[in-house]
């Protein structure tokens, strides 16, 4: 289903939606935190979806597991690099890894600079022992409102040379883009690229206001995007990637059932539609679950999957000539 020919990318991906079952579990009992879990087998259906929940918020809240033992800068560091040895196993070339600082920090009184630092540093010690290509994107979680989101901003831009786009996630119905429109002027003025969860928790006008108030050039879900024809157009004309993670959507309600998702609609409407996790070690899938799902559920054929492995590259917030690399590195294998 993936094909080896072509370079395997992942570009979205919280590595806070990635803390692995085990390292929660260790990292309680070396900081000597209380979990609501006798033993890893009771923690694992808290911190991981059982098939579904209502809706996005119920999803979000299997996250809080995972950062609550994030007691120090060093805690935030070990799962940094444990998701570029994730990103890795799981047969990536390339992956774009975005986080919260704000929400990693918070349970601890954490000061969010640090807690970027720390991040930029366990991916850039993964990146160097498991040889895979990496990105960081940045995250305003919108849950927390403005005030908080100036401050993760600012931890954000004192490591700006590493950070590469900036994303707005969290509760989209309660917090929606308008609020957020100084924030993001600020990010772009700072050089990054920018892509926003729109369309997963509320409708097209969502995805329109992303783009047109905060200047996105990617969207992350952009389900609602199959209710609205003209943005549909828009979206093929102006090449801004979806990004699609079906097991998440399905998981958060967002779509009925997997087998309905938009994906294909997309495809066929001309939208460079990529294919992601979002939270894997929330959802307990893997990418190659993803690509699965897309051939078996959704119905892709084998060369429209080829060409959701290709949107991935032509998406990536990277140089042309390190898309290239990718291309010349997977023809060589
Ligand atoms: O699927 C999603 N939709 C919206 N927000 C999300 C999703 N997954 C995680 N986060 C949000 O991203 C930040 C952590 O990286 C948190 O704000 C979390 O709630
Ligand atoms: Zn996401």
């Amino acid at each position: 289903m993936i094909d080896p020919n072509l370079p395997l990318v992942d570009i979205h991906r919280h590595l806070d939606g990635n803390i692995r079952p085990l390292t929660i579990w260790e990292l309680a009992a070396q900081h000597n935190l209380a979990l609501p879990a006798n033993s890893l087998d009771e923690l694992l259906p808290l911190c991981q979806i059982q098939d579904k929940t209502a809706d996005l918020l119920a999803f979000l809240a299997k996250l809080d597991y995972g950062v609550s033992v994030l007691a120090n800068p060093d805690a935030c560091y070990r799962i940094a690099y444990e998701n570029m040895q994730d990103a890795s196993l799981s047969g990536l070339d390339y992956v774009e890894l975005r986080f919260s600082p704000y929400y990693m920090a918070q349970h601890h009184g954490l000061n969010v600079a640090d807690v970027v630092a720390a991040v930029v540093q366990g991916c850039a010690d993964g990146e160097r022992d498991f040889a895979l290509k990496y990105n960081l994107i940045g995250i305003l979680s919108r849950t927390f409102g403005t005030d908080a989101c100036t401050q993760e901003l600012a931890g954000l831009l004192a490591h700006k040379a590493h950070i590469t786009a900036l994303d707005l996630a969290g509760d989209e119905l309660g917090y929606p883009a308008p609020i957020f429109v100084e924030h993001f002027k600020q990010a772009r003025d700072a050089g990054w690229q920018i892509t926003v969860h729109a369309g997963e928790a509320d409708g097209p006008q969502s995805i329109w206001n992303a783009i047109e108030l905060l200047g996105a050039s990617r969207i992350g879900h952009g389900v609602a995007a199959q209710h609205d024809e003209r943005l549909m157009q828009y979206l093929a004309d102006q090449r801004i990637g979806i990004e699609a993670c079906p097991t998440s959507n399905y998981q958060t309600a967002t779509v009925i059932d997997t087998a309905n998702h938009p994906l294909k609609r997309f495809l066929q409407a001309g939208i460079e539609v990529t294919l992601n996790t979002d939270d894997p070690g929330v959802s307990a899938i893997d990418i190659s679950h993803e690509y699965r799902v897309a051939h078996e559920v959704i119905g892709l054929t084998v060369e429209q999957l080829r060409q959701v492995q290709m949107n991935g590259v032509h998406q990536a917030f990277i140089s042309a000539a390190e898309k290239q690399r990718l291309l010349d590195g997977a023809r060589a294998r």
